[in-house]
């Protein structure tokens, strides 16, 4: 047999039919859904008088339009748009008879958050979503992208999609992270390296020392923004971190069916010899904790570095970055330590999980925010909530001056009410800083929970290092 990669693999597996051009009808293996894109998608198959084809593989969870403030389950909370949108999914959840996790229910949160805790998201699967960071459930080894709503339909009806296979990137990231550098760092340090459109066409697997030491959290932070570096999906290999973060989950194979299971997760590896069409290897130890300076995520340095002129760049480039350098209104040459900062947002499916939360909390221990700082700390889920207040994170939050708020995408993206205003300028653990994402003519800077942390504290963008 040919050598094959994890993404051959688990392609292979999953190939109902292949036309003569390559074009194949895929099995998907989990239908994760969310209320932004599927209100169409669900009228088309009551249009057409069909029925969901897999309720059981199916999961259903609200999380861009929430409010993530007391109360919120009253439908009066929340504004007319997101109310109607939340509505469909209540009804199309219970027309359909899919899973579902209303607003009101503990283990409600990001789409990306709740399928992985409740174990629908297994190794070697097929996950697909109306969701362009669905690409964080390839940390455990599944074949995980986003979808448009036409696709949306299309799964719903036949639990298959139409795809033409991507080609085989290989990242490894090799050696050791230095003390304040995170999964958040290494991939912005990837996206910073390979551009916006680097990944375009192909699948990535990650690998290499530092990536197999980080938990499954960070691996997740890894993947989520596979898709800013351009690429299908990112992907990393099962082992027993994986194992023993996936045992015991409420939809996790238990008892024989575990064991059959973990027989073929342990195949899910790419083999020594196989092709790869595009190769990156970064050395750990030069990874430094990185930020974001302009509007792009390849907009990223090292946080000893200075706001770039736009003419060190080439070509379009230069363009692009005098017009990142106006709206985030920022001078060439000036420290990146020196940037002012007004919010902060602790959050989202990149940043949003219990790991995280005790990042931020291990910087916030005893301090407190800048005074005038506006700060949320917004938990991925219910029960990532419940356990950060279990374990008295909650306590440290609130009383270094943070919000402590309820699930949900929040100020990730301006679909809900925790958004910028003109002006503000925010450091953000989300993984898009795009003109008006957080609000229109508000300035995002990404980077990991901790720096975010240190960031309350002084007021400016800080290195962590320096905090601990
Ligand atoms: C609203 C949704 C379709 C969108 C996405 O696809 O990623 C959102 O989650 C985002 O992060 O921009
Ligand atoms: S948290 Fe942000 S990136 Fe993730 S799904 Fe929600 S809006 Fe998209």
């Amino acid at each position: 047999m040919s050598p094959k990669t994890l993404y051959d693999k688990i392609w292979d597996a999953h190939v109902v039919h292949e036309d003569k051009d390559g074009t194949c009808l895929l099995y998907i293996d989990r239908h994760l859904v969310h209320e932004v894109t599927s209100p169409q998608a669900f009228e088309g198959l009551r249009m057409a008088g069909r029925t969901v084809r897999a309720p059981d593989k199916t999961i259903a969870v609200p999380d861009h339009n929430v409010p993530t403030t007391a109360g919120r389950d009253d439908p009066d909370q929340m504004p007319e748009d997101s109310r109607i949108q939340v509505a469909a999914l209540d009804k199309n959840a219970k027309d359909f008879g899919i899973h579902y996790y209303p607003v009101s229910d503990i283990r409600q949160g990001i789409v990306h958050i709740v399928g992985p805790e409740q174990g629908w998201t297994l190794p070697g699967m097929t996950v697909v979503c109306g969701d362009s960071h669905t690409a964080t459930h390839g940390a455990f080894g599944a074949l995980a992208h986003g979808i448009g709503t036409s696709e949306v339909e299309h799964v719903l009806a036949t639990q298959t999609l139409i795809q033409k296979k991507s080609k085989n990137m290989k990242v490894e990231i090799t050696g050791k992270l230095s003390p304040g550098v995170t999964a958040k760092d290494i991939v912005l340090r990837i996206i910073a390296e390979t551009g916006t459109a680097g990944g375009t066409g192909y699948v990535i697997e990650y690998c290499g020392e530092a990536i197999r030491n980080l938990s499954m959290e960070g691996r997740m932070t890894v993947c989520n923004m596979a898709i800013e570096g351009g690429a299908r999906a990112g992907l990393i290999a099962p082992d027993q971190t994986t194992y023993d973060y996936v045992m015991g989950r409420p939809h996790a194979p238990k008892g024989a069916q575990w064991e059959a299971a973990l027989n073929w997760w342990k195949t899910l590896f790419s083999d020594d010899d196989a092709a790869w069409d595009k190769v990156l290897t970064i050395a750990g130890e030069s990874i430094e904790p990185t930020v974001t300076w302009g509007t792009s995520p390849e907009d990223a340095l090292p946080i000893s570095a200075l706001v770039p002129s736009a003419d060190s760049f080439k070509g379009g480039k230069v363009a692009a970055a005098q017009r990142s350098l106006d709206y985030m209104d920022l001078k060439p040459g000036t420290p990146l330590k020196e940037i002012a900062i007004d919010t902060v947002f602790i959050g989202s499916c990149t940043n949003g999980r219990i790991e995280d939360l005790r990042a931020a909390a291990e910087i916030l221990k005893g301090r407190k925010i800048k005074e005038g700082m506006r700060a949320m700390i917004v938990p991925g889920s219910g029960l990532v909530r419940a356990q950060a207040e279990e374990e008295g994170l909650a306590d440290i939050f609130k009383e270094a001056g943070f919000e402590w708020r309820l699930a949900g995408c929040s100020m990730c993206l301006a679909m809900n009410p925790d958004q910028l205003k003109p002006g503000e300028r925010c450091a953000a653990t989300s993984n898009r800083n795009f003109e008006g994402r957080q609000g229109r003519g508000g300035r995002t800077h990404l980077m990991s929970p901790a720096m975010a942390a240190a960031a309350a504290v002084t007021g400016h963008i800080t290195d962590v290092r320096e905090l601990v």
